[in-house]
């Protein structure tokens, strides 16, 4: 007979439903709340989402899933892995240790004196994580107990733990160092590793997972030595006796490394099903019946419905193989990724809403895969809405799917060459040489976001708010022109974040109420749900365009979300390639573009910061997507006049790997954050063969620091080494949205001054 299978999850939202750790993390920072509250508002937060694992019906809870800011930060914290730059080696984590390496030290005027770590792409996920940093002496020691205090703390409250570690080699494989491979390290660390898995021991755990994503992106040899090391049985974690390990591998398939991680002496294999289907037939045939196998077979990643009996057959094979005991299923990743709860959503379409399912609802398909018996209720109710979701008339639009395959070679080509084409927009625009801008959005203030939730609240009419956002606008645009800019934005004062605002236009995309996702930190977002065919039923940004393109003489940037990047910071949906999505938002894009041509606009910006992060973990994969993400991206801009000056941006990535696919998208103007890398990356880009005009960021606005000019210059004689100085622009990293105005006209100030400063050299050389 078959029994109700073991069920598990790696990780749940931590965020809260309302953002509550949101709230007492900021509260925290400003200094109006105390430790003591910010602890009790974590502890309630944890105990909360263990009780709704268990609820639902999950044999374990995940424990030291939570954070106060990043897991990876946590286990630095925990494995004395703590630059000196803040404090001495041997000196205890306190919060305020923790908080100074999450966001930096600030001085009495609020600037932080000392750098933070760096903030990096969790995999391919939305989510960034701190880097930590290994100085080429580190040492390693057992130095902070969170993951213990937390398994006491889920004992304490009755619950059966699973504590979630992530493991060593990704820990290493993701921090860096100052030279070498951060892998030498492993031989040194595992001792502290070790002292923690015993103090866990000590505490009471029972199951360790050990999660080691690293490996569905990267196989290598060196990788595969660092793991049988790790997992040695004299000095490894292997070596530890009176705990049972479950290596976990999500975010891909471990494929050609399964022979490897079969070899380790693991209790139990904790599997991707979803990305990773192409290695279940190997584990069905080969993985030992004495050990456990977990199928990550409910979607962290997809906010749709799962098909339970598309599952529930996969799991019978499996189940007629091995002792069902020894057969675990959980989610196919943390479902961090997730929003926290659909029942939140109550003005959400209705069909739309039997659709979907958040982390809340995956807990419980997690438990229809698992049950002995058929519940035969539940999966009528998702048979039926998965039915209701083919049959819409919103996912298929003949009309749409025509003009898609119709696109040729000519309507995504600019025909006249990028070198042409900028001399005569120069001269249009009467830019001079170093022209200065920025790249979109000015501080989101408290003021903004409070006209925004009165609106909300229906404390204000849509006249009020309006008129609010353009008092806004007048007066940044009154601030670009005194500080003597030369391209100007209009602030996105009227957008609350760059993907939501065009998922709130767009025909075919749906938005959240309260559908928050942890970004970094604090930070979060709210995806778009894209459901349906993708179509724009009329201008999005055209009239705001024209208004502030009039309320100045100087050149006003159209400013648009590009489609790469509106998909890939969206929930997309399943039944159509990822491709043809895109293709459909690039033809929205690109009426929006001749619409705002048509309306006067010179320069038009389409941003692609998502492009880097859509480059495909499986190397095998990456061709193809930028062959298409190239495509939409040409698609949206071509169809514009020679002396239409398309920009684009991209940040929050290393460029070296996708430096030809930049090249190939063509735009006029490129800007891109260059500034922490001290433009080290960009000759890299510049060698993909980029013959546009390039923005490198010479202002790190991830901090409230202000550049000096002198350091603003330097950047600058920096990137004239790899950009000839006719095709230099001069503008920040990214945009201003999470800064304040007092350091944002501090530092433009000095990027103006220095641009000019360049210009005058240049000036005198030429006479
Ligand atoms: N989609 C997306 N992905 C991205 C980025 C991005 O910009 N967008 N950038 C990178 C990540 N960087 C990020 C940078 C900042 C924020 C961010 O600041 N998020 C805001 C939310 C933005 C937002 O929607 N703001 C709403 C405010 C919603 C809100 O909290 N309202 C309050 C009331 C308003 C208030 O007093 O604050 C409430 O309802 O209680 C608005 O402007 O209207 C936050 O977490 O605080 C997120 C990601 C990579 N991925
Ligand atoms: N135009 C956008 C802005 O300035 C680009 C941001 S890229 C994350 O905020
Ligand atoms: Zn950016």
């Amino acid at each position: 007979m078959n029994v109700n299978l073991t069920t598990h999850v790696g990780g749940y939202p931590r965020i809260g439903r309302k953002r509550e750790l949101k709230q007492a993390l900021e509260a925290f920072w400003a200094g109006r709340l105390d430790a003591a509250s910010l602890d009790e508002a974590a502890r309630s937060l944890r105990l909360r989402h263990w009780q709704e694992q268990k609820g639902a019906g999950l044999d374990f809870v995940a424990v030291n899933d939570f954070s106060l800011y990043d897991n990876m930060l946590d286990l630095a914290c925990v494995l004395g892995v703590v630059p000196e730059r803040f404090g001495k080696a041997n000196e205890p984590v306190t919060l305020d240790r923790y908080f100074r390496l999450a966001r930096g030290r600030a001085r009495k005027d609020g600037r932080p004196d000392v750098a933070p770590l760096e903030l990096t792409k969790w995999f391919d996920t939305n989510y960034h994580y701190l880097v930590p940093e290994l100085a080429q002496d580190q040492a390693f020691r057992f130095a902070w107990d969170k993951p213990v205090r937390e398994l006491r703390e889920a004992i304490e409250a009755g619950h059966r733990a699973k504590v979630v570690l992530i493991g060593p080699v990704t820990f290493l494989a993701l921090s860096k160092t100052p030279e070498g491979d951060p892998l030498d390290f492993l031989r040194k660390l595992l001792p502290a590793y070790r002292t923690l898995l015993e103090a866990l021991a000590r505490a009471g755990a029972e199951w360790i997972e050990i999660a080691e994503p690293i490996l569905a992106s990267r196989k290598d040899g060196k990788i595969l030595t660092a793991l049988q090391q790790a997992w040695n049985e004299t000095d490894g974690i292997a070596s530890v006796k009176g705990l049972k390990f479950l290596l976990s591998v999500a975010y891909g398939p471990i494929g050609s490394a399964l022979e490897t991680v079969a070899a380790l002496p693991v209790d139990g294999l904790h599997v991707d099903a979803t990305r990773g289907q192409g290695d279940l037939p190997w584990l069905l045939k080969n993985w030992p019946v004495d050990r456990v196998l977990s199928l990550g077979v409910v979607d962290g990643r997809s906010i749709w419905r799962t098909n339970p009996e598309t599952w529930r057959a996969v799991v019978t094979t499996f189940r007629e193989q091995r002792p069902q005991e020894n057969l675990w299923l959980g989610g196919s990743c943390s479902l961090l990724h997730l929003p926290h709860d659909l029942g939140e959503e109550t003005t959400l379409d209705t069909a739309l809403r039997s659709w979907l399912s958040f982390a809340k609802e995956k807990l419980a398909e997690l438990v229809i895969v698992a049950a002995g018996e058929a519940p035969v209720d539940a999966l009528a109710a998702a048979r039926a809405a998965i039915t209701s979701r083919k049959q819409h008339p919103g996912v298929h639009n003949t009309v749409l799917r025509n003009t898609v395959a119709a696109l040729d070679d000519k309507a995504i080509r600019r025909d006249t060459p990028v070198a042409e084409r900028v001399t005569l927009q120069r001269e249009r625009l009467g830019l001079p040489l170093f022209p200065t801008t920025t790249i979109g959005s000015f501080p989101q203030t408290a003021e903004i976001r409070a006209l925004r939730a009165r609106l909300r609240k229906g404390i204000d009419d849509e006249t009020a708010y309006q008129s609010g956002l353009d008092a806004a606008l007048r007066e940044v645009i009154r601030n670009q022109e005194k500080l003597g800019l030369d391209v100007l934005v209009h602030g996105e004062f009227e957008r609350t974040d760059m993907v939501e605002f065009f998922g709130e236009k767009l025909e075919g995309v749906a938005v959240t109420a309260n559908g928050w996702v942890q970004s970094y930190g604090s930070r979060c977002v709210k995806p778009p749900v894209i459901w349906g065919e993708v179509t724009r039923p009329e201008p999005m940004t055209v009239e705001a365009s024209r208004h502030a393109q009039s309320l100045t003489g100087k050149p006003m940037k159209g400013m648009l979300t590009g489609p790469i990047t509106i998909l890939q910071w969206s929930f997309v949906r399943d039944d159509l390639s990822r491709s043809a999505v895109a293709a459909q938002l690039a033809l929205a894009v690109r009426a929006e573009v001749a619409d705002l041509e048509a309306a006067g606009i010179r320069v038009i910006q389409v941003d692609e910061p998502g492009l880097r992060e859509g480059f495909p973990l499986d190397e095998s994969e990456r061709a193809a997507y930028l062959d298409w993400a190239v495509r939409a991206f040409r698609i949206a801009t071509s169809g514009v006049r020679d002396e239409t000056q398309i920009h684009t941006h991209m940040c929050y990535a290393e460029f070296t790997d996708v430096a030809g696919a930049i090249a190939a998208l063509d735009a006029d103007v490129i800007t891109l954050e260059a500034s922490r890398s001290r433009m080290k990356a960009l000759g890299a880009v510049i060698e993909g063969g980029i013959l546009s005009e390039v923005g490198p960021g010479v202002w790190d606005i991830h901090s409230p620091r202000v550049p000096e000019v002198a350091e603003i210059s330097d950047l600058l004689v920096r990137a004239l080494r790899v950009i000839p100085a006719d095709r230099l622009w001069v503008n920040p990293d990214c945009g201003l949205k999470t800064r304040g105005w007092e350091e944002t006209r501090a530092s433009l100030k000095n990027l103006v001054a220095a641009a000019k400063a360049l210009r005058e050299e240049y000036a005198a050389v030429e006479i």
